[in-house]
């Protein structure tokens, strides 16, 4: 196969990225924005380490599952894989990809279906706009497909309309501000990212600006028109991250305006969420999957549970009514203040919150032969470790609800835990991000001889 060759394609099956990987002639086509049981005529226009990428130029046969994208950027923007298909379809084929998985493992767990929203949109409550330059332009938005090419983007169906609103002020004020932007080759410039996070049951907003030194000139006059002209905005930080790094914030912080963080309700909770700290980007949803979750454990009220990465405490505090006491540990430092904040303003008194990794914690706890009767884990996409799991089984809870936002290192977790006495029985799926390919996994395991 050769750059700019011509082929026609026939479409079996979609990954779990949402993407088709169509063996032909030993090689791999790998296509986006295709539909099982498609045929599409394909330009083959870059090889990457896993195949070609191809371009679909024209549907030979198109599925009935397709509609027309509601966005105009996606034939660009990288950031929804789904927006082609039906949504209704687009649930069962989460719960299949899902029902595959589990099979391919060699799993007997029952996949539930997908828990999906009735209006797929307006559901991301963080953004982060990343900058980048055309010849003298500058360029603000997303970045698009196989590339570090950025699409500007005006009104992303995924954010509320005050977040574009508030996007497309910081726009503006950049340009007229002149503010310099960051150019990750020579290592020059200031501004790197902007992160905007909305509390969306109390119409806060807090918007963190990533510099690349500490000093920003100028900083006063911007924060006060952006706060004079979008009143959500309702803190203001900026970060300092100089390294040569792909993550977005550094260590330092600084509060321009605001008190740094901002509040929302979940679960009638009241939660402080600052820049740094974890938080569930799809509000509603979280809401029903933690209601499942904590249903699963089914606490009668006398146990010691454990809510292992457990971020600013969201899950643990949920479920501290139903228990006798619950112990959090997160190993970010911010999310762990946050997390003791919303308990003691919460008055829960039954939560206690750890800063420390999560499998050294959990080493310690068996090796000092503490007792637990139920653990909630929710680490972050890469899973859990040997380690942690290993500990944690030796502790022997009746009961382990693993919440994920990745199924494969879910599974994978899973079957360590089995090889230890617990048997996995359901498998509940969550659509916390609509229109991409990402789906959430909440998944009940019990020891063998409870
Ligand atoms: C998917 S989030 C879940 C947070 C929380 N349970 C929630 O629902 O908001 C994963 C969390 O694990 C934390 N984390 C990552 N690695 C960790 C480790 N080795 N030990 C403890 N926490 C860790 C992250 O900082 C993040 O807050």
């Amino acid at each position: 196969m050769k750059l700019n060759q011509s082929l026609n394609i026939k479409v079996r099956q979609l990954a779990m990225d949402g993407q088709a990987y169509v063996p032909i002639q030993g090689e791999t086509v790998i296509l986006n924005g295709v539909l099982p049981d498609e045929e599409v005529k394909v330009t083959l226009i870059k090889r990457i380490k896993e195949g070609w990428i191809g371009r679909v130029d024209a549907l030979i046969k198109r599925s009935p599952k397709r509609v027309n994208s509601a966005c105009p950027y996606s034939l660009k923007c990288g950031g929804c894989a789904y927006l082609h298909m039906d949504y209704a379809y687009e649930l069962q084929l989460k719960k299949q990809q899902l029902i595959d998985l589990v099979n391919s493992q060699g799993l007997r767990l029952k996949v539930h279906d997908v828990c999906g929203m009735e209006a797929p949109c307006a559901y991301r409550n963080k953004i982060i706009m990343s900058f980048g330059r055309h010849g003298k332009q500058v360029q603000f938005g997303f970045y698009s497909d196989y590339s570090h090419e950025i699409v500007d983007i005006k009104n992303c169906l995924n954010h509320d309309e005050v977040s574009n609103r508030i996007l497309q002020t910081i726009k503006e004020l950049i340009i007229k501000y002149r503010v310099e932007i960051y150019d990750e080759d020579r290592r020059t410039g200031f501004l790197r990212h902007v992160l905007i996070r909305r509390g969306f049951m109390s119409n806060q907003t807090l918007v963190c600006f990533v510099g690349a030194q500490k000093v920003w000139p100028g900083s006063k006059n911007f924060v006060s028109e952006l706060i004079q002209r979008c009143p959500e905005v309702t803190s203001v930080v900026q970060n300092t991250n100089s390294r040569k790094t792909s993550v977005v914030l550094g260590d330092e912080e600084k509060i321009l305006y605001g008190k740094g963080f901002i509040i929302d309700k979940l679960l009638g909770v009241k939660y402080t969420i600052s820049a740094k700290s974890f938080y569930q980007i799809n509000h509603d949803q979280t809401e029903k999957l933690y209601a499942k979750a904590i249903e699963l454990m089914a606490l009668k009220g006398n146990e010691m549970v454990y809510d292992m990465y457990c971020g600013i405490g969201t899950i643990g505090i949920s479920a501290a009514s139903k228990a006798k006491k619950v112990i959090g540990v997160e190993v970010n430092r911010q999310a762990v203040e946050d997390a003791k904040k919303n308990a003691a303003v919460n008055q829960i008194k039954n939560v206690e919150f750890v800063c420390e990794d999560a499998s050294a914690y959990m080493k310690k706890a068996a090796a000092q032969r503490r007792m637990v009767d139920a653990v909630f884990i929710d680490p972050p996409r890469s899973g859990s470790d040997e380690a942690f799991l290993t500990a944690l089984a030796n502790m022997k809870p009746k009961q382990i609800v693993y919440v994920s936002c990745n199924p494969q290192t879910q599974m994978r977790d899973i079957k360590v835990l089995m090889k230890y006495g617990y048997q996995a029985e359901e498998c509940y799926p969550f659509d916390m991000f609509p229109r991409t390919a990402h789906v959430e996994s909440v998944v009940l395991m019990s020891r063998k001889d409870k």
